[in-house]
């Protein structure tokens, strides 16, 4: 991708569905009773990951643009794969339906892209086998391919060493075949859309602040499921309207949840224009559209029990800080270290290319902003966030970015470069 400095970004976006809830409208459609449809699916590679899975396992899905019906034939009517379920490059498909593949009554075995196949898997692996699941990781050090064996599962009451909410629903999925009560306590909560979902899809799930408890039921009922734009993709047009200069964006129908919106809380705290309008409720998700405009940006230190509700958009953060005045301090963030890449790696390394003042630390990473931005040949690493960051931090450099292996922006956002060039005048 080649990305020129620009003047001003304007006008009106609709960024495409949410990617964890267009996961879970496959996930629970496919385990619930008769017909679920969906509307604002995200076309991303990862969520077409989870609908191919879903598919070698018997259920019928017809997909045109992001509109999606799934035929759901309850729990217990998945039917063994005829090969190897692949999740490409999709943590939130691997360890969810790890899960729901612990209840089964056939062994199955699960692998991924090169990068899933170095992500931790144990944080699931060791939970599920508490819960007498036969998981297992094939090459013995707690990384896929797993294999996942026929077993009577029983409930648990689990304390998570880490604020996970895949980590939370693969209980919650697993616990759906206990017939008992299972609970998962966070040591921060991460985002509830399984725990939303669930409940829509008939469930009973309770949310007390960071403990959640999974009632015993017999079945799930297929829903309609509207997807609302996902706010980590809008978080790339948030931070483009508020460093370059003379803009003015509305990002329509944005996911809020409050699991979810920790960079709006922190944008606004670095003396962004952001103003939340309209908001409303669907299918118990808060949405509302978002109006940005060019701001002058302050440093800030993002830290402690926000760090969940912004994970994905960490890279962004970064690059909202190189263009803002002062020191930016991100810590609490270990979690970055095993996402797609080592996201704190590699933004450092490649906005230190753009002339940016970074430095990693163990847990974060530490941003000098008032530096004159360069444009730079640099690498996404072949990961989504990386590649977007990147892009945006290009729009107002100085001079030409070039990006290698950018075709890794499908995974989560397909039409990123046309609806930002939408945007742009130069
Ligand atoms: O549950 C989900 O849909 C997700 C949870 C987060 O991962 P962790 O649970 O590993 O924090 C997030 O980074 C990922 O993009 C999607
Ligand atoms: C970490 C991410 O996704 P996943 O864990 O599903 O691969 C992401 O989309 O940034």
């Amino acid at each position: 991708m080649h990305i020129q400095p620009v003047k001003q970004l304007k006008g009106t976006l609709k960024v495409p569905g949410d990617k964890s809830i267009s996961h879970r409208s496959i996930m629970f459609g496919a385990l619930a009773k008769g017909t679920t449809t969906v509307e604002g699916f995200l076309t991303g590679e990862d969520c077409l990951s989870t609908i191919a899975c879903f598919r070698q396992m018997g259920i019928h899905i017809e997909q045109v643009q992001d509109k999606v019906t799934i035929q759901g034939k309850g729990l217990y009517g998945l039917t063994k794969p005829n090969s190897i379920l692949d999740v490409g490059n999709s943590g939130t498909t691997m360890r969810l339906m790890s899960g729901i593949l612990s209840g089964q009554s056939f062994e199955v075995n699960i692998t991924g892209d090169a990068s899933i196949r170095k992500r931790p898997m144990d944080r699931i692996i060791r939970p599920l086998t508490s819960m007498n699941a036969n998981i297992s990781s094939l090459s013995g050090n707690g990384l896929a391919p797993l294999s996942i064996k026929p077993s009577l599962l029983k409930p648990i009451d689990y304390i998570s060493p880490v604020a996970s909410a895949q980590v939370k629903s693969s209980i919650l999925l697993a616990n759906l075949y206990t017939g008992s009560t299972s609970t998962v306590k966070e040591p921060t909560l991460s985002r509830n859309h399984s725990e939303i979902m669930l409940n829509h899809f008939g469930a009973h799930v309770e949310i007390n602040g960071s403990l959640v408890t999974s009632h015993p039921i017999k079945e799930l009922f297929a829903n309609h499921v509207v997807v609302p734009s996902d706010i980590s993709s809008a978080a790339f047009f948030m931070v483009a309207g508020l460093i370059c200069p003379n803009s003015d964006l509305i990002l329509k129908d944005v996911g809020i949840n409050p699991t979810r919106d920790g960079i709006i809380h922190v944008l606004k705290e670095m003396n962004g224009s952001i103003e939340v309008i309209d908001k409303r409720v669907v299918n118990g998700e808060p949405i509302a559209d978002l109006h940005i405009k060019s701001s002058k940006l302050k440093g800030t230190i993002v830290e402690g029990d926000i760090i969940p509700t912004l994970i994905d958009e960490i890279p962004v953060i970064a690059v909202a800080a190189a263009y803002a005045e002062g020191t930016t301090i991100i810590k609490d963030a270990g979690e970055l270290k095993v996402k797609e890449t080592n996201r704190i790696d590699t933004m450092v390394s490649e906005l230190k290319k753009m002339n940016i003042h970074i430095e990693a630390t163990a847990d974060g990473m530490i941003i000098v902003g008032g530096n004159r931005i360069q444009g730079a040949h640099v690498q996404s690493y072949d990961d989504h966030r990386v590649a977007m960051s990147l892009a945006i931090a290009a729009l107002g450099a100085n001079g030409h970015t070039r990006i290698e292996n950018s075709g890794c922006i499908a995974i989560s956002y397909p039409t990123f470069e046309s609806d930002l060039s939408s945007l742009i005048h130069i």
